[in-house]
């Protein structure tokens, strides 16, 4: 199957610095796709370039098969057909919000228009607004209506950068889970940027994972986090704390944590390792590997507790628990290690990112 969109060595700048290089992945048709990554890593100027905002420097986009950019040749934004949500919803202010919404569909007969902007109403729950204009609506409703018109003309593709920022948790989850069913039911794909990893897991078929400029990742939520491809990805995707590890036996590591078996599947070549422990992968209770870390600090959290501990090294290190255990501070736990992920030597170069 042809993917829907190809982005091939893509390399963006700003004058003399490169924001995005290397930046390769396709997406299907119907495919959901969230871009994650720290702030200022390029996942605006991604969707810039995708949706014709941000002129490629290098590489190359192609939609349904057919380059839209290269260095070389440009498809305009309006000849792309593909819809934008951005942070600055950019509505028609001079338009009332059914107009807005209708301002994409002039092709269509009225009453498929107006049915489909009635529809579009309902998603977004401002079925009761439809005569107001942008300036009496809130950020949040505003944003809502720059979904519903980017939804309308049912593009191929949706680029949303953070559609749902502005709402507040509840909306933002119930809106979230909507517009997918939405997209799928219309067979459309979207590339969704966002900050909530919890939204990045449950929204998409697929996740990027930029940093430093590159996609360092672009594969299913599960193995972002299950199989991470580096430290940085490791620590984007997840919460958790990274340590030093060195080879003391054919099959054991050593650890500021204590020791832990070498897992079959990691090169047994390499000397130094690098350890993500994710806040689920310390285990409390005595063990022969364990480690007795001393309760610095606890928040209580509600179904969890977020405990600092003070490993024998000195190293501070936080994890969640659940809230049926309760540790006093300043007294010692035995810690261990389970599964974590391990990188070997080459692939620190990741973590100056
Ligand atoms: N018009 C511009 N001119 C020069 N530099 C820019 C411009 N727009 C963005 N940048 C820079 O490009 C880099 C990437 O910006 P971009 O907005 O793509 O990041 P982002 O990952 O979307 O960030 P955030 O999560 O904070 O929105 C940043 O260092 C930013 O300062």
């Amino acid at each position: 199957m042809q993917a829907l969109l190809k982005v091939t060595d893509l390399e963006c700048r700003y004058g003399e610095k490169v924001i995005l290089e290397s930046v390769s992945f396709t997406l299907d048709k119907g495919e959901i796709a969230c871009l994650l990554g720290p702030s200022g890593c390029g996942k605006t100027t991604l969707l810039h370039a995708i949706a014709g905002f941000q002129p490629p420097y290098g590489g190359c986009i192609a939609l349904g098969g057919k380059p839209i950019a290269t260095p070389d040749a440009i498809t305009p934004p309006e000849k792309r057909h593909i819809g934008v949500v951005f942070q600055d919803y950019a509505l028609f202010p001079h338009l009332n919000l059914q107009q807005n919404i209708a301002f994409g569909l002039k092709s269509l007969p009225a009453p498929e228009r107006e049915a489909r902007v009635r529809q579009l109403l309902q998603l977004v729950h401002l079925e009761s607004f439809a005569n107001r204009y942008p300036h009496q609506l809130s950020g949040g409703q505003q944003q809502r209506v720059a979904l519903a018109r980017a939804l309308a003309p049912r593009p191929q593709l949706l680029l949303m950068d953070e559609p749902f920022s502005n709402l507040d948790m509840e909306l933002r989850r119930s809106l979230a889970t909507e517009v997918r069913q939405i997209l799928r039911e219309e067979g459309m794909a979207a590339l969704i940027v966002t900050h909530d990893r919890d939204e990045a897991f449950a929204a998409g078929d697929k996740l990027g994972v930029l940093s430093g400029g590159r996609l360092q990742q672009w594969d299913t939520p599960e193995n972002t986090y299950r199989t991470p491809a580096s430290a940085a990805v490791a620590r984007i995707v997840g919460e958790g704390s990274l340590l030093q590890g060195k080879l003391r036996q054919p099959d054991l590591i050593e650890t500021e944590m204590g020791r832990m078996p070498l897992p079959p599947s990691v090169q047994a070549a390499c000397t130094k390792f690098q350890i993500f422990v994710r806040n689920e992968d310390l285990l409390p209770g005595e063990h022969p590997d364990a480690v007795n870390a001393e309760v610095v600090d606890k928040r209580f959290l509600g179904s969890s507790v977020l405990y600092k501990f003070r490993l024998p090294s000195g190293r501070i290190i936080e994890t969640t628990l659940s809230a049926e255990l309760q540790f006093a501070p300043g007294s010692e736990v035995p810690l261990r290690i389970n599964s974590p992920v391990i990188f070997t030597e080459h692939q620190r170069a990741d973590l100056k990112q």
